[in-house]
């Protein structure tokens, strides 16, 4: 059929090497199942490919326009190269497109105007050159446009402005010039506008105070505007760049550079200003030139002032060497040489966010001071983070054992910079949220210390002693009897109900990353969870891989590789596969583990090495819990809450 033929195509070139789709076989039903990441609709077309974070390096195919009911395209944190095909415009039932985090070059496809049923474009952190093609502008349902950190130039199209249902824009970290037209400025549904460290000029339209944060422009050093924080008043001579006047709709010219050399900005200016007839008022046109002058100087201080703090903050991002000074610009090489397109995603402006005293609340401005640590802190507690206290390396983070001052033991995280939200505020939100999650089956965090000097922050944990759950599976030396295990169950459902639950303290959150692993064990044997709400101060790259170690380890809930959507039934689905861990004493479960599990058969399923030690009451009611809570419709699984009261109905039958 035409669609395992184009799939075929798609898979040759995206893994040459066929070592991720190996189940993709040209004899084989895409509509089986059994195509990894692929996912059809009920007429038994492909809707959807989900092959996020998979180590993909190939590229893509233009055979992927054969997917004519293609909903959904979900490529992001792979290394794939090239250039997108144009083809891919043909797929106009297509809703989704994620083709962030990866390495791909050329230009955006000027056909994709034609996709118009898109409602997410995600290019973010390629290297995607050229315009912002005008014919984006045609996208009426789209409502997230990211070509965040490519090297996009010219322009940003005032066709944009006829995005009616657009939420979010991010252009920045790309090398645009030019006004931000004001057609953008008035779209209704705007929440954000990003468009830092570009090379934008001119006035900046004054709807944009609407979005308050959500409007951001640093680094920009030619905008100016009234009533924006950081802004300089506009002077005349940025009359020239008033983007209200260039018309609302397509705009062709857009590639040809709008401004003119300074020189000719002047002639522009005084042309503008009628200069010949000057004569009418010579008094105050040397007054006002006068003050022009006055407001150009200060405002050119304040940019070179304003430049030169940031180049100082940039020193942040730099590596410490073996004799503990700083490599500042072969740090910043680093990060443009690093294979991994995140290098790129290093902070550039304030790091140590705490310590600088945000506009946050003093009340919650308190909370971080009384949670902050000196970096000293840490490095005592770690002895000046020596390998003989490292409890473990991840790929964005290291672990410490420490001892701190008042001899308390506790686990430190070190988490590098460029893999923390890069957003500032976001940062220091997720941060406070991470502190003030308190329940007796969850990590708690000690204290923190954001580093500008080393790139890291570092979170302080109480130690678990009895260290993680999966060093209880596997026939291993420890060994858990039955009704630890029961009481390990009954915890970790608790912690889970904690994190989805809204209360006055806190929102309802996801941990989205659950684990055997993840599930520390105390000196009690009380289970804790750990990394809770920690994507809250990760970048979203980086939540992403963790979901694809979650997928690998086999807690990743079947409806994320379709929709790449993530619900608390996703997590309740994590801990129905803890559960069937602990009741057979395995890290790795057969398929037969579940059926084991729906059918009650406890002979199969029970961990042998309790001997026939338990209550075969709670074991069949434990293993209908999990199959229930790993069913693949998360529509079938139970929610928390009813996972809670189905335990506690066991407690009181027995
Ligand atoms: N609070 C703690 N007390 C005791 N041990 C801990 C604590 N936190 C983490 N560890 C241990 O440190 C090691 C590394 O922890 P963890 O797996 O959470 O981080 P990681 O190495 O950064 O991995 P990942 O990338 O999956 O988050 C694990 O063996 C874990 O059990």
């Amino acid at each position: 059929n035409t669609e395992v033929r184009a799939l075929m195509d798609i898979k040759a070139a995206l893994d040459p090497e066929n070592n991720f789709l190996k189940t993709w076989t040209s004899d084989g039903d895409p509509c089986s199942g059994s195509f990894e990441g692929v996912a059809c609709n009920d007429h038994r077309k492909v809707a959807n490919i989900s092959l996020q974070g998979k180590g993909l390096s190939g590229r893509l195919s233009p055979a992927i326009a054969g997917l004519k009911c293609l909903s959904g395209l979900y490529l992001h944190y792979n290394s794939l190269t090239g250039e997108i095909p144009s083809e891919i415009a043909n797929l106009t039932e297509l809703t989704d497109l994620y083709l962030n985090v990866n390495n791909l070059s050329g230009s955006i496809p000027l056909d994709v105007g034609n996709m118009g049923n898109l409602q997410v474009l995600q290019l973010c952190c390629n290297q995607l050159k050229a315009n912002i093609p005008a014919e984006l502008g045609s996208l009426k349902k789209l409502s997230v446009l990211a070509l965040q950190y490519n090297q996009l130039i010219g322009t940003v199209p005032p066709s944009l402005g006829n995005l009616i249902m657009l939420k979010r824009l991010d252009l920045s970290y790309n090398h645009l010039s030019g006004p931000i037209p004001t057609s953008i400025a008035v779209i209704p549904e705007l929440q954000i506008l990003d468009v830092r460290n570009n090379s934008l000029s001119g006035f900046v339209p004054a709807e944009l105070k609407r979005l308050n944060g959500g409007f951001s422009y640093g680094n920009n050093s030619g905008l100016c505007g009234k009533g924006f924080s950081t802004l300089r008043d506009c002077s005349a001579f940025d009359d020239a760049d008033i983007p209200t006047l260039k018309p609302f709709g397509l705009d062709t010219n857009h590639t040809t550079p709008k401004f003119l050399p300074e020189s000719e900005t002047l002639q522009a200016n005084c042309s503008h200003y009628n200069c010949s007839k000057s004569s009418r008022f010579p008094a105050i046109l040397i007054v006002v030139g006068v003050l022009v002058v006055a407001v150009t100087l200060v405002a050119a201080g304040s940019v070179a002032f304003i430049r030169c703090r940031r180049q100082k903050q940039k020193i942040g991002s730099s590596i410490e060497t073996a004799d503990g000074r700083f490599i500042i610009d072969q740090a910043n090489d680093l990060y443009y040489k690093s294979s991994s397109p995140l290098g790129r995603l290093a902070y550039s402006v304030e790091w140590d966010p705490p310590a600088d005293g945000l506009s946050s609340d003093d009340s919650s401005q308190e909370v971080l001071q009384r949670f902050r640590l000196h970096l000293e802190d840490v490095e005592s507690a770690t002895q000046y983070f020596s390998d003989a206290n490292v409890l473990g390396r991840g790929n964005f983070s290291t672990v410490y054992r420490g001892v701190l001052r008042d001899g308390s033991v506790v686990a430190i995280k070190s988490i590098n910079v460029t893999s923390c939200k890069s957003e500032e505020e976001e940062f220091v939100k997720g941060l406070k949220l991470l502190i003030s999650l308190r329940h007796e089956n969850l990590v708690s965090v000690r204290g923190f210390c954001c580093s500008r000097g080393r790139g890291e922050c570092f979170l302080v944990f109480d130690f678990a002693s009895n260290g993680n759950l999966s060093r209880y599976l596997d026939g291993s030396d420890c060994f858990l009897d039955w009704p630890t295990r029961v009481s390990i169950i009954n915890g970790i459902a608790k912690g889970i109900q904690y994190l989805h639950e809204d209360n006055a303290s806190k929102p309802p959150l996801l941990h989205q990353n659950m684990s055997a692993d993840k599930i520390l064990i105390d000196e009690k044997f009380n289970p804790l969870i750990s990394d809770s709400g920690l994507r809250k101060i990760l970048a979203d790259d980086i939540i992403f891989s963790a979901l694809k170690v979650s997928a690998a380890m086999g807690y990743l809930a079947p409806e994320y590789v379709t929709t790449g959507r993530f619900t608390d039934k996703s997590d309740v689905y994590a801990f129905g596969v803890i559960v069937l861990q602990i009741l057979s004493g395995k890290q790795k479960l057969t398929n037969s583990a579940r059926s084991a599990a729906e059918s009650c058969d406890l002979k199969d399923l029970i961990d042998p090495n309790l001997s026939g030690k338990f209550s075969i009451f709670e074991a069949a009611k434990l293993a209908k819990l999990a199959a229930a809570c790993t069913h693949e419709l998360s529509s079938e699984r139970p929610t928390m809450e009813m996972v809670i009261q189905e335990l506690n109905k066991r407690s009181s039958g027995t």
